[in-house]
């Protein structure tokens, strides 16, 4: 663990989130005690190897505050309570300015300082923790105007512990962010997967790969995300009114059979698809589509991969469908514009079906 952590870490809300952060802190090194106010997942996450009970005993140099929204100002707030001199408090709240705002009179507030992990899953609980769940990803570090300096270091000591990349940005700016980045896209998301629920079979028959990607975080706990959202209602409705106007021109163009306006609309979005930052937060890079047919087998995805790796090309992302008439799977591999011919040929070669 790196030295400026000079004790335990304790973490506050051993679920989805809290336990892959002491996961990853014990493979760092470090001492971790747990508490959870559900004695189930605290006795799942200490025997998922996630760290120990807090006893009274323990003296945590940082503690993290994972617990759903409503309850964070009221943890962060107990945990600066109980603290030692040199305990530093945060929380990996999805929110920044509101739980700041319950505990900004604390006496102790120059040891808090509020982040926030961009990596999750519509998955809750222990059980679906993962030490390797941070590596490579952003994480918000929002200190306030009275945050101490070394209680800003200890956090980043944290952030980087945890294998992830740390971001400064303020309270205020992160939850603008956020709004954009990811509220109001779960909230889109689970309106669009409301017109499937209860719609005919014949018609969910046809759910290809696009419908699939545009609800997948609405599968989301909606307890979890109604609290996130109405944690950053300012951000959050100032976007859906944008939106709502964009609604109300998309409506007059279906309506009235007006392409140029349709046209202009979707070309905003294809704009905003390329503002996206790519893999490792670079460029986007062109890539192209290979698609392969795949035996719905054991054994046969490794053997793709295999060929795959065999013929030099990288894959840059991929996406499994499935044939509804028949045991196949079609594979869609990403791989840079230049390389898709080349894995063509090697795939064909091998045996594959392929497609352009
Ligand atoms: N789910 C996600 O993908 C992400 C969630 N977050 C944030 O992380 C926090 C935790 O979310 P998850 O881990 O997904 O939720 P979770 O439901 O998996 O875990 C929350 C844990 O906190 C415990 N808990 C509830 N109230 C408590 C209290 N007062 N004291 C101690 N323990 C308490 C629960 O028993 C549960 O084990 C939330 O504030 C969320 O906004 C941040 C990044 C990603
Ligand atoms: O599932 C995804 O793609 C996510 O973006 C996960 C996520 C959920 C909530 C957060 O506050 C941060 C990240």
């Amino acid at each position: 663990m790196p030295e400026l952590i000079p004790g335990p870490v304790e973490v506050v809300g051993a679920g989805l989130i809290g336990t892959s952060i002491a996961l990853a802190c014990r493979r760092a090194g470090a001492d971790v005690v747990l508490s959870d106010t559900s004695p189930e997942h605290l006795r799942t996450a200490t025997g998922l190897g996630a760290g120990r009970p807090r006893s009274e005993e323990d003296r945590p140099a940082l503690v993290v505050v994972a617990v759903p929204p409503d309850h964070l100002g009221g943890a962060i707030s107990a945990a600066l309570d109980a603290a030692g001199e040199d305990t530093v408090v945060t929380d990996v709240g999805s929110v920044k300015a509101a739980p700041l705002a319950e505990v900004a009179s604390h006496p102790a507030a120059s040891r808090y300082v509020g982040s926030h992990p961009m990596a999750g899953s519509e998955r809750s609980g222990p059980l679906a923790a993962s030490a390797d769940l941070f590596t490579g990803r952003p994480w918000a570090i929002c200190r306030h105007d009275g945050a101490a300096a070394t209680a800003v270091r200890r956090v980043v000591a944290l952030v980087e512990a945890c294998g992830a990349v740390p971001v400064m940005l303020t309270p205020a700016e992160h939850d603008k962010a956020v709004a954009r980045t990811s509220h109001v896209p779960h909230l889109l998301a689970s309106l669009v997967a409301g017109t499937l629920a209860g719609a005919a079979p014949e018609h969910l028959a046809l759910t290809g790969q696009g419908v699939r990607d545009v609800t997948r975080v609405a599968g989301g706990d909606p307890a979890l995300y109604s609290q996130i959202i109405s944690g950053n209602s300012d951000a959050v409705a100032g976007l859906l009114r944008e939106i709502r106007n964009r609604l109300d021109l998309a409506l007059d163009a279906v309506a009235a059979g007006d392409r140029a306006g349709l046209e202009s609309l979707l070309a905003h979005g294809l704009a905003g698809t390329r503002a996206i930052p790519g893999k490792h937060g670079g460029p986007v890079q062109p890539v192209a589509a290979v698609h392969v047919a795949v035996p719905d087998h054991p054994g046969e995805l490794a053997r793709l991969f295999a060929d795959v790796g065999a013929s030099g090309v990288n894959i840059e992302d991929v996406r499994i469908d499935h044939d509804p008439g028949r045991p196949v799977g079609l594979v869609e591999l990403d791989v840079a514009e230049g390389r898709s011919e080349e894995l063509h040929a090697a795939l064909e070669a091998k045996g594959w079906v392929t497609h352009r």
